[in-house]
């Protein structure tokens, strides 16, 4: 489907000079430039601290699109609406000299006084910025403004809302938009429609007929070069606080009377709300927590988390988290979430499996043989699709089932590469759209669950850290999380092994 072209913007990034917008934003911009969805009327205002030229920020920005110097047309046409302007933070100063440019590109690309900041900086940052945007004038205009700040929002609840309420002083809710990417990665958006869209699935998504859902993220990375930001964050807050918990959500929420903002977002709350909360030594019941430790990854020796750059080598940090998540309410009573997240897994892979209840009686197998449940299998990345695991006669043996699986390839039925994540926000952002950012009222209460679990993890110490190997699923104890409730992980890719 074309996308409708965005309305007129100066779009501000500050952290220009950074690895992400490098690695995402610069070339989201420009993906949205090539389709045409980015109107003529468009500025791009770096802003860094370093000391840099126009033509020098202009230098990084095509390296950022992987095009030489003599690199095409449009791509020179595209850097023509980026400009640079270097920044102290603190000083009010830069901003007054930011308005200056800001005011003055408005007027050169008729921009209509629309403006975008994109916080790409580190969070300690994000309070200072937004009181000198207001102070020093930049949110003085006629068009609209909207703050969009990248993650991690806080670092617990209490931080979160000290800087939610700075942040407020300067603008709106609704001129806040919240990032959590997975929102928008194409198949964590397809969870709605596959659910509200297909008359087969909505009346069997329920505790009734679901026994479990099971959600995987594993990376094959490791923490690389993030060491002092992981120290303080560890799995629990990188990822389960903010992804892991929205595709829950996503999952989980009753059908929204319409597919407006509010009321998407009204019942993701709800879901986050009828989360049984687990505290104490609770915890341990329904998390388990794990380490990497050295292992061989690709036939590579690699280090284990506590030999890295700026981690204590006493680390009681993890880098795996498995749970079971129970959601209180009438339509999931019993029925477990199961979620399981880690740096260096033998495998990259975002995966949903929805595994129904098995059918009263099984007509088809002798004792020894049992029919292979039911599964609807989301995967999110690398591979983004559905399949659906059924059981079929087997051709000419009487009436043996076999295990069958209908898959939809979104790549290769669609035709295309699917949109990086970065894009459709960004594209949102500009059109106003907030659906998939997060409101502050998802944030505080995914907050105040995880709270409790690290508040439990980091009054004791994990004593078996490292845990698991690198190149492996995970630590023992998640597969007995999951074995106790009579379930076992369904395998998210080849290399995951210890799996069905
Ligand atoms: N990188 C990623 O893949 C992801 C990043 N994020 C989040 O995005 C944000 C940015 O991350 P990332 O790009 O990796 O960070 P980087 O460290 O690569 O970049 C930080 C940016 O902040 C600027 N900066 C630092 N101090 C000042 C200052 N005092 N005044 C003005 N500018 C300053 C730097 O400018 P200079 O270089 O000129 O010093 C640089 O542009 C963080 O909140 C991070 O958590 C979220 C998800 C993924
Ligand atoms: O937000 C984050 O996400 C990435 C994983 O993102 P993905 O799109 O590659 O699944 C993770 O590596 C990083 O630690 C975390 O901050």
């Amino acid at each position: 489907m074309k996308q409708e072209q965005t309305p007129p913007a100066l779009i501000m990034i500050f952290g220009a000079t950074g690895d992400l917008a490098k690695r995402k934003l610069f070339p989201s911009l420009y993906q949205l430039y090539l389709k045409g969805s980015l109107s003529n009327q468009f500025a791009v205002l770096g802003v860094g601290r370093r000391e840099w030229s126009d033509s020098r920020f202009k230098e990084h920005v095509r390296d950022s699109l992987h095009a030489s110097s003599h690199s095409n047309d449009l791509i020179e046409a595209f850097i023509e609406h980026c400009i640079y302007q270097s920044h102290d933070v603190a000083d009010s100063n830069s901003y007054i000299q930011l308005k200056t440019q800001a005011n003055e590109l408005d007027r050169r690309f008729s921009l209509e006084g629309n403006r975008i900041f994109y916080l790409a900086m580190a969070p300690e940052f994000f309070g200072t910025i937004t009181d000198h945007l207001k102070q020093d004038g930049l949110t003085d205009t006629d068009g609209f403004c909207r703050l969009v700040i990248e993650k991690p929002f806080g670092h617990n609840l209490p931080s979160a809302a000290a800087l939610n309420e700075q942040i407020r002083q300067s603008f709106s809710e609704e001129q806040i938009y919240r990032i959590d990417h997975y929102l928008g990665k194409e198949m964590v958006q397809n969870i709605e429609v596959i659910r509200f869209a297909n008359a087969f699935f909505e009346p069997l998504w329920n505790s009734r007929f679901i026994s479990n859902i099971q959600i995987t993220s594993s990376e094959t990375l490791g923490v690389e070069e993030r060491g002092r930001y992981y120290e303080t964050s560890g799995a629990l807050r990188d990822m389960v606080q903010n992804h892991m918990l929205q595709m829950v959500a996503l999952l989980a929420m009753e059908p929204p009377i319409n597919l407006s903002t509010d009321e998407i977002r009204s019942e993701k709350v709800r879901v986050l709300r009828a989360m049984r909360p687990v505290e104490g030594k609770e915890v341990d019941e329904y998390f388990v927590r794990g380490q990497y430790d050295k292992g061989i990854m690709n036939g590579q020796n690699v280090d284990g988390y506590r030999d890295g750059d700026n981690v204590d080598p006493a680390s009681n940090t993890e880098t795996f988290v498995a749970g079971k998540v129970m959601i209180d309410n009438f339509r999931w009573a019993g029925v477990p979430f199961f979620i399981r997240t880690g740096k260096r897994m033998a495998v990259k892979s975002t995966k949903i499996v929805v595994q129904f209840k098995d059918i009263p009686m099984n007509l088809y197998y002798n004792k020894e043989h049992s029919l292979d449940p039911n599964l609807l299998v989301i995967h999110i990345q690398p591979d983004e699709g559905i399949t659906l695991h059924l059981n079929a006669k087997k051709t000419s043996e009487g009436v043996n089932t076999q295990p069958v699986r209908l898959s939809y390839s979104a790549s290769s039925i669609d035709g295309i590469n699917t949109p990086e994540a970065y894009e459709k926000l960004l594209y949102d952002c500009i059109m106003g759209d907030a659906t998939n950012f997060t409101h502050w009222d998802e944030v505080r209460r995914s907050w105040s669950f995880v709270d409790k679990i690290s508040d439990h993890w980091e009054s004791t110490t994990a004593k078996d850290f490292p845990n698991y190997e690198s190149g492996s699923m995970g630590p023992e104890g998640s597969f007995k999380l999951v074995a106790d409730e009579g379930f076992e992980w369904w395998s998210v890719g080849e290399l995951d092994e210890n799996s069905k």
